[in-house]
């Protein structure tokens, strides 16, 4: 099996490096894992001048999975857009088409000390967010620079994107998440802006209808900004929550805290084909990258997930998850989740701890 690993930038390589050894350590037990490493994002602009050269994105598409770290790096921030070191995972979703994100935010019980929600609120917590990942504003055109040419501010610079989303898009993200629903409690809640937005008025009225073919699953509406309150409020309540790219971007982060940090959580995103494409559900973090102190657990739980979606492995997968729940219940914690009577570890001693927990 063919994994392309893609470290990227910033505390990319140092959270890629934990994950590949915990795969390592599985193949070791009988499987024909072979690793193929090629740079992207701001290490690609870097090498070669393009954040995702042709042999990078030849490599993911050969690929039976795709392992991925993160990208981006403020010195890269004042570049043409389309060399930014972001547009190589734009360009990898879209070019793969990897339209389903799934972001479980799962808090492991050593960490409620971890979350900053009082732990009666946020202990045994287990949602799935399912983010739309190839449409939304993220991708939608027109968008750009111009004078304004009508409006209260006519023949001023200004800036714009658009919002916009098709029915099969939508269709095909509602059904991954009424199946998802229906392998977990039956409940679903869409999540849109129908009350200001005409794209997701049109994406309500379609999960509202895909969902006719669901009956055993409950589905309920809610909008993003009340939904961003629920998520800290209650987050118990929710089961999987289903929304379009941008809300997902944002509501993923906030869940993220409810799991005791950003680096907990993992993602898997895949395309019709089941091919996908695995990674943390954070970034290059440029504010630690070098220090050995980054939490590489949601890198090795979205290796877990890559074995589990793309791989056929899930028994391997949940060996992995097993691994990382015992590495935490001896205590050891990266920064971002020590708590008092805990052990600060570095990222390779959390690699190397869950590595030995796999036995
Ligand atoms: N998929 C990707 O490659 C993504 C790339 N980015 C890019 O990453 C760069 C930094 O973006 P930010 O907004 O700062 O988001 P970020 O997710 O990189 O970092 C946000 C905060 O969380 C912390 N953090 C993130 N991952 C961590 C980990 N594993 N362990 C401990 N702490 C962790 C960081 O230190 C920082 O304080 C930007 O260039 C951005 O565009 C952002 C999100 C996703
Ligand atoms: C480049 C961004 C869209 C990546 C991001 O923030 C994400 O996928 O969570
Ligand atoms: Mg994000």
């Amino acid at each position: 099996m063919k994994i392309a690993v893609l470290p990227g930038d910033g505390i990319g390589p140092e959270i890629i490096a934990e994950a590949v050894k915990v795969l390592q350590r599985i193949a070791q037990d009988g499987f024909d894992f072979t690793f193929e490493f090629a740079p992207v994002g701001g290490a690609a602009y870097a090498a070669s001048g393009h954040p995702l050269p042709e042999a990078t994105l030849s490599l993911a598409k050969s690929a039976d999975a795709v392992l991925f770290g993160a990208v981006g790096d403020w010195k890269y921030d004042t570049l043409e857009r389309h060399l930014r070191p972001e547009q190589a995972i734009l360009g990898l979703r879209k070019n793969l088409g990897l339209f389903a994100n799934l972001r479980p935010a799962i808090l492991y019980a050593e960490l409620a000390d971890a979350s900053s929600l009082k732990p009666e609120v946020v202990s045994g917590l287990d949602i799935l967010i399912v983010r739309e990942l190839t449409g939304d504003i993220y991708f939608g055109q027109p968008r750009g620079r111009r004078t304004a040419p009508d409006g209260a501010f006519v023949g001023q610079p200004e800036a714009f994107d658009t919002m916009r989303y098709s029915r099969p898009e939508i269709e095909r993200i509602a059904h991954v998440a009424f199946k998802a629903a229906q392998g977990r409690n039956k409940r679903l809640t869409s999540v849109d802006k129908a009350n200001v937005l005409e794209t997701f008025q049109f994406w309500k009225d379609i999960v509202t209808e895909v969902g006719q073919q669901y009956p055993d699953v409950q589905l309920d509406h809610m909008y993003v900004d009340n939904a961003a309150m629920q998520l800290v409020k209650a987050p118990k309540k929710f089961d999987v929550i289903v929304t379009g790219n941008m809300f997902g971007d944002i509501l993923s982060d906030e869940a993220s805290m409810l799991t005791g940090s950003i680096g907990m959580l993992p993602s898997a995103s895949l395309n019709e084909k089941g091919q996908g494409l695995y990674e943390p559900s954070h970034g290059s973090a440029p504010d630690i990258a070098g220090q050995g102190i980054a939490n590489p657990l949601a890198t090795i739980l979205s290796a877990a997930m890559m074995l589990r979606h793309s791989l056929g492995l899930p028994e391997q997968a949940d060996r992995i998850e097993a691994a990382v729940q015992k590495g935490l219940a001896q205590g050891l914690r990266t920064p971002d989740i020590h708590a008092p009577g805990t052990q600060k570890v570095s990222t390779a001693q959390m690699g190397d701890a869950v590595v030995t927990a796999l036995g």
